[in-house]
């Protein structure tokens, strides 16, 4: 193995890096002219490759476009030991774009779900927010299409999404004001329709 292609991962262990994808000269035409546009040379030596290198991180943070949310809640366990109170998976960061300036969105998001006779593999909520996460987004829709695929693919008693994030669209530009962050929220089922099993979800969650 060419130590020169790979890349260190955090336990240490070597993995090949991935094959650059092909950028198309259209794609990559569209970006300098960006960078025209913006004041700077894309000839000059610095900006030279960034074209492709922009055009392969938008693909990277698309990636949802080519993901199925739903496959990921294809594989359930049916023998939980009885087990029917809340599954919450807490603080899951994401990172996203906004679908008015393609600007990142980071945050975090609170997944819950009461279970009626089975439960997923506790990542595959966090993939579901991924395939979700990794496309052009409002906020308010990403909460909502992560609640709506858990509660069609699961048939859970209830299902609640709770999504804290911040715009850089709001930090960086515009308005300009850091420190804010935008809380947004889903819920279904018994978390909708029982006031107390809502009160201990939201509570479970630290809100
Ligand atoms: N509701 C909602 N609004 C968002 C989200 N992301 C960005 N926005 C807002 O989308 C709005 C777009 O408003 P426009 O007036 O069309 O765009 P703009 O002139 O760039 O607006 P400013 O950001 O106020 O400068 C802004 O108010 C953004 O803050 C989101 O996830 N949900
Ligand atoms: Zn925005």
């Amino acid at each position: 193995m060419n130590i020169e292609d790979e890349a260190t991962i955090g336990n240490g262990d070597l993995v090949a890096s991935p094959p650059k994808l092909e950028v198309p000269e259209d794609v990559a035409e569209a970006i300098r002219t960006l960078i025209r546009w913006t004041g700077d040379d894309p000839t000059r030596e610095g900006l030279r490759d960034t074209p492709k290198r922009v055009a392969r991180a938008w693909k990277e943070y698309c990636s949802g476009y080519g993901d199925d949310p739903g496959h990921h809640l294809s594989r359930i366990f049916e023998e939980v030991g009885g087990y029917d109170e809340i599954v919450l998976l807490r603080d899951v960061p994401f990172q996203s774009h906004c679908e008015h300036h393609m600007a990142p969105i980071i945050g975090k998001a609170h997944i819950a779900y009461l279970p009626r006779n089975h439960v997923v593999g506790i990542s595959k909520l966090a993939r579901v927010l991924h395939a979700f996460a990794r496309r052009l987004q409002v906020q308010e829709r990403l909460t909502a299409e992560v609640a709506d695929c858990i509660w069609t693919h699961l048939k859970p008693r209830g299902v609640a999404v709770v999504i804290e994030a911040s715009h850089a669209c709001m930090t960086a530009r515009g308005v300009r004001t850091p420190g804010v962050s935008m809380v947004t929220s889903r819920m279904m089922g018994v978390f909708r329709d029982d006031e107390r099993s809502r009160k201990e979800v939201l509570s479970l969650m630290g809100m």
